[in-house]
């Protein structure tokens, strides 16, 4: 049986507008953290939320070796979980309520979290101290790590989180990705983030992807894939590849690849 998620003429959007077309992706790793790069609008929420169901699409996406896009609704949110860029406003429940309340509404194929554990994994984020706060009390980076205590309590198989880092501070960032890395391998599961940060995605991502106009233009190692010629292409950018002290690659850019005129 195939391990990994395997994407075949993928093809999603709107009643009017078409933005994924004839996606094929070979095979995301299982145990691994794959991140999905491209510019603004290019089409990346709407491939994670089309893979989630959320959004009307066509095509198979076979996880495991079991195809998804037939199952029932329920069955697939049993599987993949979606995380999108800010959790719904206007939530009236305290932290440790709302993980809870995900938990249950993962269609019950996993046994229900203890308090101890859904506690152990707010203290690994770093939020143990903001269970009983209410969810609209928080702050934008502290909400974001309580969506992602919500989606690893649903022990999804494909966990798919739409920019989980953009409100969070540097430190956070790191810690954030290193988590996820590490839940990913320990439940070896399929991870997708989406990131903006191109060197976030040198350093923390294990594959990647890259999407131009609906389009995969690239699908490998991050250092395969991030190179001059992709940063050129696909953001106008030039850029070079160095490494830090410690042999991190790390991506600086000394300008655009044409300039803008005023
Ligand atoms: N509900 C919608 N109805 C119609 N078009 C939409 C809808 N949501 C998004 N789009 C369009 O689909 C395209 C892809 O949007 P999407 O949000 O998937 O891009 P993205 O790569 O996630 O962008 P960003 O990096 O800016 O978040 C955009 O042109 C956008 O205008």
């Amino acid at each position: 049986m195939m391990q990994g998620l395997k994407i075949s003429g993928f093809n999603a959007g709107y009643p009017k507008r078409q933005i994924i077309t004839n996606l094929n992706v070979p095979l995301l790793p299982r145990g691994k953290i794959t991140v999905l790069l491209g510019p603004n609008g290019c089409g990346k929420s709407t491939l994670l939320r089309s893979l989630a169901g959320l959004n009307r699409a066509k095509g198979e996406m076979w996880l495991n070796g079991e195809e998804l896009m037939t199952l029932p609704f329920a069955q697939r949110a049993s599987r993949v979980v979606y995380l999108p860029q800010s959790l719904p406003a206007g939530v009236h429940l305290h932290v440790l309520e709302s993980i809870i309340v995900a938990q249950r509404a993962s269609g019950g194929r996993s046994s229900a979290a203890s308090e101890a554990e859904v506690m152990e994994l707010l203290e690994q984020l770093g939020i143990a101290h903001l269970a009983m706060s209410y969810l609209d009390q928080l702050s934008g980076g502290q909400k974001q790590l309580v969506g992602l205590a919500q989606s690893l309590i649903r022990r999804p198989g494909l966990l798919l989180l739409d920019e989980p880092l953009s409100a969070l501070d540097l430190n956070y960032q790191f810690h954030v990705m290193e988590l996820v890395r590490r839940e990913t391998e320990k439940r070896n599961i399929v991870t997708v983030v989406v990131v903006h940060d191109i060197n976030i995605a040198l350093r923390h991502g294990q594959h990647v992807l890259m999407l131009q106009n609906g389009e995969l233009i690239a699908d490998g190692l991050p250092e395969d894939v991030i190179t001059p010629e992709s940063l050129a292409r696909v953001y106008g950018v030039r850029g070079r590849i160095e490494r830090c002290t410690l042999g991190t690659p790390q991506v600086l850019i000394d300008g655009l690849v044409e300039a803008p005129s005023f």
